[in-house]
C-alpha cells in the first residue's frame, strides 16, 4: 500500500483557553477529494494554520507523504500548495506577471517559470487569460489564478481553506469541479468548507466539530440516504 498523501495523529491546540483542536487524527489517501467539512468555529483554520506550519501544534504529529513535518518541516511543505483563506494578488498586473512573482521565490528559472506557469493556468481553465490584469478578473478567475500559482512547484497535497467564499453559484461550481479534476489527476486535495454543495457522494470528508473528528470516510456511505444537509444538522446542530 502506498503512504497516506496526509496523516495527523493526535493534533491538539489551544487559543489560550479556548481549546481549537482535540486530538484530532485522520489520514488521506493519495489522489482523493477530502473535504474537512466543519461549522463555523469547528477549528478548520487552525488545523489549515497547523498543515501548513503557521503555528506548532501543542501535541501531535503531521506526516506528509511519509515526512515528519515536526522534524522535517522545509521537505514536508514542499510537497504542499496552498490557497489561503484570504486572497494576495496585485490587481495592476497581469497573472502572468503575479504568478512569475512565485515562481522567482521559488527559485525556478526562465524558461521553466514558464512552463510551469502554462501548466498551472491550463489546469484551471485559465490558459487565455496569462496576459490580463489581474484587477479586470472576476472574483471567481481570481480564484483560480491562486490555485494555478499554488501548483506551480507541483505539490503532491493541495490545502485549500474556503477556497469559494464571497464567490456567486457559478463561480463556485466552476472551481469546484476544476479542483475534483485536480484529484481524479492524482493531487491530494484538502478542501475547508462549510458548505455541503461542494461536495460529492464519491469524495472523502473529515467532519470537524467542536475541535473534534466527528466523522471521517466517503461522503455517500457516512450519509447513507439521508440528504446530506439533514446529515450535517443531526451530527453538528447546525445548518449547511
Ligand atoms: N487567533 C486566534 N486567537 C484566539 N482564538 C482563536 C484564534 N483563531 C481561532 N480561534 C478560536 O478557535 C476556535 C476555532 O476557530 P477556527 O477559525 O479554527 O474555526 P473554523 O472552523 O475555521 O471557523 P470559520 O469557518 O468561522 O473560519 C474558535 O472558537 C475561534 O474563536
Amino acid at each position: 500500500m502506498s503512504k497516506p498523501a496526509l496523516s495527523v495523529a493526535g493534533l491538539s491546540h489551544r487559543w489560550g483557553a479556548k481549546t481549537a483542536l482535540d486530538d484530532v487524527r485522520f489520514s488521506l489517501p493519495p489522489g482523493r477529494f477530502c473535504a474537512l467539512l466543519g461549522p463555523n468555529g469547528a477549528g478548520k483554520s487552525t488545523l489549515m494554520a497547523v498543515l501548513t506550519g503557521l503555528i506548532r501544534p501543542r501535541a501531535g504529529a503531521v506526516t506528509v507523504a511519509g515526512v515528519d513535518m515536526g522534524r522535517s518541516p522545509r521537505a514536508a511543505l514542499a510537497g504542499i500548495g496552498v490557497v489561503f483563506q484570504q486572497p494576495t494578488h496585485d490587481l495592476d498586473r497581469t497573472v502572468a506577471a503575479n504568478l512569475r512573482y512565485f515562481a522567482a521565490l521559488q527559485g525556478l528559472g526562465r524558461a521553466e517559470t514558464e512552463a510551469r506557469i502554462n501548466e498551472a493556468l491550463a489546469r484551471l481553465g485559465m490558459a487565455e487569460r496569462a496576459g490580463e490584469k489581474v484587477g479586470k478578473l472576476n472574483g471567481g478567475h481570481r480564484r483560480r489564478m491562486e490555485i494555478a500559482r499554488a501548483l506551480l512547484h507541483r505539490p503532491r497535497l493541495l490545502l485549500l481553506d474556503e477556497p469559494t467564499v464571497g464567490l456567486d453559484a457559478p463561480a463556485r461550481a466552476a472551481i469546484t469541479a476544476h479542483v475534483h479534476d485536480l484529484a481524479a489527476q492524482g493531487i491530494t486535495v484538502l478542501w475547508a468548507t462549510h458548505l455541503v454543495d461542494e461536495l460529492r457522494d464519491s469524495d472523502e470528508m473529515v467532519l470537524l466539530h467542536r475541535g473534534r473528528v466527528a466523522a471521517a470516510g466517503a461522503v455517500g456511505a457516512l450519509r447513507g440516504t439521508v440528504p446530506l444537509p439533514d446529515w450535517f444538522l443531526a451530527q453538528t446542530g447546525a445548518a449547511a
